[in-house]
């Protein structure tokens, strides 16, 4: 007796490997998050993130100029804003000459032809550390689309693709769409963070961008009123199915790793492109690891993304990126 069938047949070499390997990762997956700071010829490393760098205009000129020839074509941009900028409404977030408009125009300048995306929300310019504005202990929400829409079309002016809002504020897709049509920018598209999960992951960027919420009474001490309890399920499929009711063009699941069952549903129930944010925590975790020598980076950072393809990422937000375009030479 043999068996009938053997499925090693297909694995018995690399090139048979390769002929029937069902997930490819390729440059054109990734969106490459930038942080971006004032200041001149600065390029400092986060702490709690090995290898990756806060950039002043003049070095994020550099860096896409890079990521544009290895075939990294799309980046989303965030902004670390100083403290005596920042207050409970976000009020530096509409500046027209913000850091993270001429961010917009510093990209667009270098690179005309790369694809910008933006974060819209209020942590990065909130004294509060929070997505939203802070009364009472609460974050109110529909005051806190007010700003959303209108920081959107402050980044659609400034030369923005596409905005990205990350806050999980009710309505604001919606919001945001109608402020963009409404000032003619019926070209600019919304990646919404659809299901984002309030996620101990976020750690290290908070770090990166000194976001994190404040410890002053009277604020809440998470962000659990507003982003996902991480044991729900269904809740994320209601989620990005009301954000593509109001508009979205693409939406999101993050953190990554920890949520592929989330991605597979949701990609197996929508027909817009799923983004997946592999966040600064899994990242983190990585990079430590390497470093003390109990796994292998390479080997680790491809087995990855490739499961985070494999779960159907269309598009995966990754600091990673430029690793992986090195790993597939
Ligand atoms: N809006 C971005 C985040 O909240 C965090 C991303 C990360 O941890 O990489
Ligand atoms: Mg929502």
């Amino acid at each position: 007796m043999y068996p009938l069938i053997r499925p090693r047949r297909l694995r018995s070499s690399e090139a048979i490997r390769s002929l029937v390997r069902e997930t490819i990762i390729s440059p054109s997956d990734f969106l490459v998050p930038l942080f971006v700071v004032e200041g001149k010829g600065i390029k400092e490393e986060i702490p709690s993130m090995p290898n990756y760098y806060r950039l002043s205009l003049d070095n994020l000129t550099k860096e896409v100029k890079e990521l544009w020839k290895m075939g990294l074509h799309s980046v989303l941009l965030f902004v670390k804003v100083p403290d005596s900028l920042k207050d409970n409404k976000g009020s530096e977030a509409l500046n027209e000459y913000g850091l993270m408009q001429l961010a917009i125009k510093t990209v667009k300048d270098a690179c005309p032809e790369i694809l910008v995306m933006t974060d819209v929300a209020l942590d990065p310019y909130s004294s509060y550390g929070h997505d939203g504005i802070v009364a009472d202990g609460q974050i109110l929400n529909d005051e806190s689309v007010e700003v959303l829409a209108e920081m959107s079309v402050s980044h659609a002016k400034a030369g923005a693709d596409f905005v990205a809002p990350s806050d999980m504020m009710d309505g604001r897709i919606i919001s945001i769409r109608e402020a963009l049509e409404d000032e003619g920018f019926l070209n600019t598209g919304i990646m919404a963070y659809s299901a984002k999960y309030a996620s101990s992951f976020y750690g290290p960027f908070r770090d990166a961008l000194d976001s994190a919420p404040v410890d002053i009474k009277n604020v809440p001490k998470d962000k659990k009123t507003y982003q996902m309890d991480y044991a729900n399920r269904f809740e994320a499929i209601r989620e990005t199915q009301l954000d593509i009711d109001e508009g979205a063009d693409i939406v999101m699941v993050k953190p990554g790793l920890c949520y592929l069952d989330i991605v597979r549903e949701i990609k197996d129930e929508v027909d817009v492109p799923v983004a997946v944010y592999q966040v600064s925590g899994e990242y983190a975790m990585v990079k430590a690891a390497a470093e003390k020598g109990w796994l292998n980076h390479d080997a680790v950072v491809m087995e990855q993304l490739t499961a985070i393809k494999r779960a159907g990422a269309n598009i995966i937000a990754s600091y990673f990126a430029k690793d992986a375009i090195r790993i597939l030479g």
